[in-house]
């Protein structure tokens, strides 16, 4: 087992990645279980795999698991999911000192989160994630949202967990789309902060989504590590090092805005494509190499991940998708600074960025190809 600290100033916590941490779910998260019962939160396939053994583990230990399912999907990221969330919370009797578990994807890690955030003005949390973009990424790091019809995760809090157990056995009953769209963020720690990290995923990546065990195990536990870097570093995205875990996602939210958060595109499916675009923006403001940009847009072809987004079908224009950007978290006093490259490995904050250049630029990569 890897265990990675996140640390923060008293409230730092631990990720541990390896084998049946959920099967020993008991002993893992003994300091957070002081009820003789334990609220789970669930998505609906996370549980239908993983439930017995959260439940047996629990039950073994004289704790009584009392569920709460959460339908699957991006749309359960949202104000109704969240007040019927927080009423049942509030029915089980949930205590400021309490720790809910989020067992799951991003989606109910997010909402669950959320939730915690707000409930009595905030109790604990474990994350159990069991999506590999859960495990690489949203797991950690405290950011906690849900979407609304302006754009995602626009409404949210940060919210630290207290212990995040990445169970790598979980990832195997994960449908390979999901696996393929969870890989996407574990390509973006390489192409945004660490080269020799991206040479091996370009070299053996093959290997990760097929779930090789040494390999999975070095791709989750390496991203977890980079991220609690920068979450150490800059916890609250205020001094623009946090900002960098962006990448990809600018143009990345406004592509899952314009396909209404639907399965058309995965939201690391929509990361993969908008560090394409990413790349290519900085290669034509002459920064990182057409060479690299494509090394990018290869990697991200390879894993099986969209890199034209000529190929999505949208029937709208560049103008259109730079709308749905001003909704951004990151605007500025009316600027949006984006996350470009000035090498692969090399990603900056670039605070000069015309949207109606942006504008043109997708125009042209929607008629490309
Ligand atoms: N908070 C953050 O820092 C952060 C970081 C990255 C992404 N996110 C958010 O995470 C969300 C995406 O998360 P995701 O990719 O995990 O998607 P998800 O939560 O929707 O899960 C993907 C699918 O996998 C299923 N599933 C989950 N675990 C399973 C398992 N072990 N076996 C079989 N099926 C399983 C789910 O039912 C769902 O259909 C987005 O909303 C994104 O915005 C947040
Ligand atoms: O943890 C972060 O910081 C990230 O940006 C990680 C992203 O992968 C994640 O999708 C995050 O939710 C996006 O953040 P947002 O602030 O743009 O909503
Ligand atoms: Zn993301």
């Amino acid at each position: 087992m890897a265990v990675i600290p996140v640390e923060l100033a008293g409230r730092g916590y631990e990720v541990r990645v390896g084998n049946r941490l959920l099967a020993d779910l008991a002993a893992q998260a003994r300091p957070f279980l002081r009820k003789r019962h334990a609220c789970i939160v669930a998505d609906a396939n996370a549980r239908r795999h993983w439930g017995e053994a959260v439940g047996n583990s629990l039950s073994a230990a004289g704790i009584e698991p009392r569920w709460y399912d959460v339908a699957p999907g991006e749309t359960s990221k949202s104000w109704d999911s969240l007040a019927r969330l927080t009423d049942w919370l509030l029915d089980q009797g949930v205590e400021r000192g309490d720790h809910v578990f989020a067992l799951g994807g991003g989606v109910v890690g997010d909402l669950t989160g959320f939730a915690c955030a707000i409930l009595k003005r905030g109790c604990g949390f474990v994350q159990l994630p069991t999506t590999l973009l859960a495990q690489v990424d949203s797991s950690v790091g405290g950011k906690t949202a849900i979407n609304t019809a302006a754009g995602k995760n626009l409404i949210g809090a940060f919210h630290q967990p207290s212990l995040v157990l990445a169970d790598l056995g979980t990832l195997g009953t994960l449908p390979e789309r999901e696996l393929r769209a969870g890989y996407a963020e574990v390509l973006k720690y390489g192409v945004l902060g660490d080269r020799g990290f991206f040479d091996w995923l370009e070299q053996d990546g093959r290997t990760v989504v097929a779930l090789d065990p040494a390999a999975t195990e070095r791709a989750v536990a390496a991203s977890v590590a980079a991220k609690a870097r920068i979450v150490a570093e800059d916890e609250r995205e205020t001094s623009g090092a946090r900002a960098l875990l962006n990448l990809g996602h600018t143009f990345g939210h406004a592509l899952e805005a314009e396909t209404g958060f639907s399965d058309r595109l995965l939201h690391g499916e929509g990361v993969a494509l908008g560090m394409v675009l990413a790349a290519r923006y900085s290669a034509r403001r002459g920064e990182i190499s057409l060479a690299d940009a494509q090394r990018v847009t290869a990697a991200v072809d390879a894993a099986g991940l969209p890199a034209e987004i000529s190929a999505l079908g949208l029937e709208c224009d560049g103008r259109r998708l730079a709308d749905h950007m001003l909704h951004d978290k990151k605007m500025d006093a009316g600027t949006l600074p984006f996350i470009l490259l000035r090498a692969i490995g090399e990603a900056y904050l670039a605070r000069d960025v015309e949207m109606t250049d942006i504008a043109a630029f997708l125009d042209e990569q929607l008629q490309a190809h």
